[in-house]
C-alpha cells in the first residue's frame, strides 16, 4: 500500500461522509436533470403556463441549492482533511528535524529540508482536497446516471458504458508519466532551493574567492533545469486536458446523435426522455473529466508524498530520552562521565575511554590541541549527539533517562557563534528562558554580562532588530548576549566554548568575570583556549587524539603532563608558567 493510502485510512470517517454526500449529490443531479426537462416539455411541447409549472421551477431552485451546498460541503471536507495530512507531516518533519544530532543536523542541504518542509507537504495538498472527493465522485455518480440511462433508453446507456473507458485509460497513460515528472521536479525543485539558501549562507565566501560566477551559473544551469521539468508538467497537463474535452464532446456528440435519430426518425423516444438524457450525458462525462483532471495533480501530489515519506523514513541516530524529571534544585547536579565515546565515521576519529567527575558547581575546562575532540565531548555532555559507548550520569541516573525539556531547562550552551534569531535584542536575550521576563529583568541580564553599554548606545536600545529583522552584533558582542541569556535563564549547568578567535582585553575580561559569577550557581564546563580561563579552572581535562591524556589542576599538569607543558609553552609564545 502506497503512503497516501496509507493515511487515507486514518480518516475513514471522512470518506465515508464524502460516500454519502457523492450519493445526495448523484441524486440532485438527476432530479435537476428532470426538473429542467421537465419544464422544457411541458412549456414548448405541451403547451403549459410557466404558473403552471411554477412547482417544477421551485424545486428545480431548491435542487439547485442543495447541489451547491453538498458540492461545498464536498470541498469543505477535502479542505479540511488535506489540512490534518499537511498538519501531521509538517510536525512529523519537524519532530525528526529537531530530534536529529547536530551531527545529522549539519547533514544535507538545509535549502534542501526547508523545501520538503514547506513546498513538498504543500504539494501533498491537492490529493487530499481534489483528486480523492472527486474520486469518490466519479465512483458513484456516473454509476446512479448510467442505471437512470439505461431505464430510460438502453442505447444511451450503451454508448455511456462503451465510451467512459477512454477517459480513465488515458488518464492512467498520462498519469503514470506526470507521476515521474513530478518526482524529476521535486528533486530539480529541493536542488535548486539548497543551492539558493547555500549561495547566499556563503556570498561572502563565495566573493572572497571570487567563486560568484561560477555559482551564479550554478544556480542558472540548476533553475533552468527545474524550470523545463516544470515545461514537462505543463506540457503533460495540457495535452491531457484538450485530449479529455475532446474525448467528452465526442462522446456526448456521439449521444445527441443517436438520440435525435431515435427521436426524429424512428420516433421511438420522447422529447422528455432525449432532452432529459441530454442533460444527464454531460454530467455523466464531467464527473470523469474532472477525475482526469484531479488525477493529474494527484499524481504530482503522490511524488511530493513519495520525498516527504521518503525524509520521515531515513535513518537517524536519534538522541534518546526519558521520563526523569532533573528538579532545579539549590546545587547543580554531579555530573559523571564513565568511560564515555564516540564516533562519527567508523574507523575515523573516536573519543574513548573518557571518565571524568564534574562535582556542582566544579569549574572545568577542557583542553587539547585542534582536532582532538574537545567540542565533540562538550556535545556529548549537552546532549547534542547520543552516546555511543560507556554512560554519562547526571546524579543518579543516565543522562539519557532524562526528560529532554528538563535537561535542557537546567542548561545553557554557549557555543563560538551563539544565534541571533530574527527579533529585539531583548527577544533575543529572553529567549533562553521558558519563564516571561520583565524589561527590568532583561537590563540587568545585560548588565551583568557586559552588553548593556552597547546595547545603551543604539537608538532603538532593546529594541533595535537584530538577525535576519535586522542589523548584526560582533564576535565579542554575540558572546556577551550569549552570557546575557544564561544570567537571565539561571541555569544549574554551563557549557561554554570559548571564541578561537582573538577579542580584545576588555570583552575578555567581561567573559572571564561573567563566567566566574555564573559559575558561583552553576557547573561550568569550558572548552578552553585562554591562559587565563585554563589556570582558573578546579580541574583541566586534557584530550590528545580522543583520549583523556590526564586529569588535573594547571599545575599539576604543568608538572606531570609533558605534552601539557608544551601545548602551554606553545600557547604563550615560550613562557614560562610553572
Ligand atoms: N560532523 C563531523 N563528521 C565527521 N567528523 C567530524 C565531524 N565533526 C568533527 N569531526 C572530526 O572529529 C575530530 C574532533 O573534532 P572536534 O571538533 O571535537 O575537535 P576540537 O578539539 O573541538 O577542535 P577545535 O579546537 O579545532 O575546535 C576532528 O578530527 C574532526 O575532523
Amino acid at each position: 500500500m502506497d503512503g497516501l493510502r496509507s493515511i487515507l485510512l486514518n480518516h475513514k470517517k471522512r470518506i465515508i461522509f464524502l460516500c454519502i454526500l457523492a450519493v445526495i449529490t448523484a441524486v440532485t443531479v438527476v432530479l435537476q436533470a428532470y426538473f429542467l426537462s421537465a419544464a422544457v416539455d411541458h412549456i414548448f411541447v405541451q403547451g403549459q403556463t410557466f404558473s403552471e409549472i411554477s412547482w417544477m421551477l421551485a424545486g428545480l431552485a431548491i435542487i439547485l441549492l442543495l447541489r451547491t451546498t453538498f458540492t461545498y460541503t464536498g470541498r469543505r471536507t477535502g479542505i479540511a482533511m488535506a489540512a490534518d495530512v499537511k498538519a501531521v507531516y509538517r510536525k512529523s518533519l519537524l519532530d525528526k528535524f529537531a530530534g536529529e544530532s547536530v551531527l545529522q543536523a549539519g547533514q544535507g542541504q538545509s535549502g534542501g529540508k526547508i523545501s520538503i518542509l514547506l513546498d513538498a507537504v504543500d504539494e501533498m495538498d491537492s490529493y487530499f482536497s481534489e483528486y480523492i472527493p472527486q474520486l469518490i465522485q466519479a465512483s458513484i455518480i456516473p454509476v446512479v446516471i448510467l442505471t437512470i440511462a439505461f431505464t430510460q433508453h438502453i442505447h444511451t446507456g450503451l454508448i455511456m458504458i462503451i465510451t467512459a473507458p477512454f477517459i480513465p485509460l488515458f488518464m492512467i497513460i498520462i498519469g503514470m508519466q506526470t507521476k515521474n515528472k513530478s518526482e524529476e521536479q521535486q528533486e530539480k525543485l529541493t536542488a535548486f532551493s539548497g543551492q539558493f539558501l547555500d549561495a547566499l549562507q556563503g556570498l561572502t565566501t563565495l566573493k572572497l574567492y571570487r567563486r560568484s560566477r561560477a555559482q551564479e551559473k550554478a544556480m542558472e544551469t540548476s533553475s533552468l533545469s527545474f524550470r523545463d521539468a516544470t515545461m514537462e508538467i505543463l506540457k503533460i497537463a495540457f495535452t491531457s486536458s484538450f485530449m479529455l474535452e475532446l474525448i467528452s464532446m465526442l462522446s456526448i456528440g456521439i449521444v445527441a446523435l443517436e438520440l435525435a435519430i431515435q427521436m426524429i426518425i424512428y420516433e421511438q423516444v420522447s422529447f422528455f426522455t432525449a432532452f432529459f438524457l441530454l442533460m444527464l450525458a454531460p454530467e455523466y462525462y464531467a464527473t470523469l473529466k474532472e477525475l482526469g483532471s484531479t488525477f493529474h495533480s494527484g499524481q504530482s501530489s503522490k511524488g511530493a508524498a513519495a520525498k516527504v515519506i521518503n525524509e520521515l523514513a531515513e535513518e537517524t541516530d536519534p538522541l534518546h530520552w526519558g521520563n526523569v524529571e532533573l528538579s532545579a534544585g539549590a546545587v547543580p547536579p554531579s555530573i559523571q562521565l564513565q568511560q564515555a565515546g564516540y564516533h562519527y565515521e567508523e574507523g575515523l576519529f573516536s573519543l574513548k575511554n573518557i571518565n571524568a567527575t564534574f562535582p556542582p558547581r566544579g569549574n572545568i575546562a577542557i583542553v587539547g590541541r585542534s582536532g582532538s575532540g574537545k567540542s565533540t565531548l562538550l556535545h556529548l555532555i549537552a546532549g547534542l549527539l547520543p552516546l555511543r559507548e560507556g554512560n554519562i550520569m547526571v546524579n543518579d541516573h543516565s543522562l539519557a533517562a532524562y526528560s529532554k525539556n528538563s535537561w535542557f531547562s537546567q542548561l545553557n550552551y554557549i557555543s563560538q557563534h551563539p544565534y541571533l534569531f530574527s527579533g529585539t535584542i531583548a527577544e533575543n536575550i529572553a529567549i533562553g528562558s521558558s519563564q516571561d521576563h520583565t524589561r527590568g529583568e532583561i537590563e540587568r541580564a545585560a548588565e551583568q554580562a557586559g552588553i548593556a553599554g552597547v546595547i545603551n548606545q543604539l537608538e532603538q536600545g532593546y529594541d533595535t532588530p537584530v538577525g535576519e529583522a535586522g542589523r548584526g552584533l560582533s564576535g565579542g558582542e554575540m558572546q556577551r548576549l550569549a552570557l546575557a541569556r544564561a544570567f537571565l535563564k539561571k541555569p544549574s549547568i554551563i557549557l561554554f566554548d570559548e571564541p578561537t578567535t582573538g577579542l580584545d582585553l576588555y570583552t575578555e575580561r567581561i567573559l572571564y568575570a561573567s563566567i566566574r559569577q555564573l559559575a558561583q550557581q552553576a557547573t561550568v564546563i569550558t572548552v578552553a583556549h585562554r591562559l587565563y580561563t585554563i589556570k582558573d579552572a578546579d580541574t583541566i581535562l586534557f584530550l590528545e587524539h580522543g583520549r583523556l591524556l590526564a586529569a588535573g589542576t594547571h599545575s599539576e599538569l604543568l608538572r606531570d603532563v609533558p605534552e601539557y607543558r608544551e601545548m602551554v609553552f606553545v600557547h604563550d609564545g615560550g613562557k614560562n608558567h610553572e
